[in-house]
């Protein structure tokens, strides 16, 4: 059979952080969009987070995790924010057996930080800092690949304060069950994720699921528009006898933004909009609402579909 785990293509981002080779630019900019086309999903190397960093942030989560609940709990979230900004553990109802770690950009006030194991602080804030750079950078080539005029998503998305990162610790699976995230689509706009050795994150294409097998140094991207490129369903399974760790970067909207079709993709090629505009906090309370209440239902871009 097919190794279909080897078809999600891998983009080296180089050549982005470095002026000039226009050429090799044009090149990586054109599989980077057919990828999100695609799949919804690519692999980036040379994405200008310095490995020796990732490395020692994993570890680090790996001992963070490892503390007493008493310690954990000392950075549970605060309120305030557009995201619960601390430690917390999945609900016991919850299918999904994880325990993690969420944070805002550095600067914002209602992140608590956890001051154990040292240096985590440090390591989280300095991994944020990159992955909002490099959120930047593959913003522009999807700006760039969907021929919308230079810097338009940039301008469009010109504030970074409601960005946030989770730090996850899954738990090994039981011999009944192995649900780590259930199937869904993520509710930002690009998704980075550093996963450990571990693997168990899989991506629906073409009806079946993909493992991604993980890769050090490598990250996984994860894009989310309408239609021109693919929001794809992904779920994390956990394998037996280990635990497994991963650090996602939800590069985001800021609340108050309207979210709508853009007129590029309608009113000025004569094509009417296929979905209905909506302010982006109003999207994000009813994802949360319905994820941690019955029906347990995700909401998706498909609640605001004009058909
Ligand atoms: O842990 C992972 O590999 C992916 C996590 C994920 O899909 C999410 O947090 O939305
Ligand atoms: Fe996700």
């Amino acid at each position: 059979m097919e190794n279909l785990a080897n078809n999600i293509p891998t983009i080296d981002l180089s050549v982005f952080f470095r002026d000039g080779d226009e050429e090799a630019k044009k090149a990586a900019k054109e599989s980077l969009g057919r990828a999100c086309a695609e799949y919804g999903f690519f692999l980036a190397t040379n994405h200008g987070i310095p490995s020796d960093l990732m490395s020692r942030a994993m570890e680090l989560c790996q001992t963070f995790f490892g503390l007493a609940d008493e310690e954990k709990l000392k950075s549970r979230p605060r309120g305030g924010g557009s995201v619960p900004a601390g430690y917390t553990k999945q609900p016991e109802q919850s299918p999904d057996k994880n325990e993690y770690f969420a944070m805002l950009q550095p600067q914002i006030s209602f992140n608590n930080l956890p001051e154990n194991p040292p240096g985590f602080r440090a390591a989280l804030e300095e991994i944020f800092t990159h992955f909002s750079k490099t959120g930047e950078v593959t913003e522009s080539i999807i700006n760039d690949y969907l021929g919308l005029p230079p810097n338009f998503l940039k301008e469009y998305n010109n504030d970074r304060s409601w960005d946030w990162m989770n730090v996850k610790h899954y738990f090994p699976a039981t011999e009944t069950e192995n649900v780590g995230i259930s199937s869904h689509k993520d509710g930002n706009a690009i998704t980075f994720v550093f996963q450990d050795e571990v693997g168990g994150l899989e991506v629906l294409w073409n009806g079946q699921w993909i493992p991604i097998v993980p890769s050090k140094g490598t990250l996984v991207v994860n894009v989310l528009t309408n239609e021109k490129l693919k929001s794809a369903l992904h779920r994390v399974t956990r394998p037996k006898g280990r635990s497994r760790y991963s650090i996602s970067f939800f590069y985001n909207l800021q609340g108050d933004k309207l979210v709508e079709p853009f007129p590029h993709f309608t009113t000025q090629i004569g094509e009417p909009p296929k979905y209905k505009g909506f302010l982006y906090k109003d999207y994000q309370a009813l994802r949360i609402k319905n994820k941690i209440n019955p029906p347990y239902k995700e909401i998706g871009i498909d609640h605001f579909a004009i058909i």
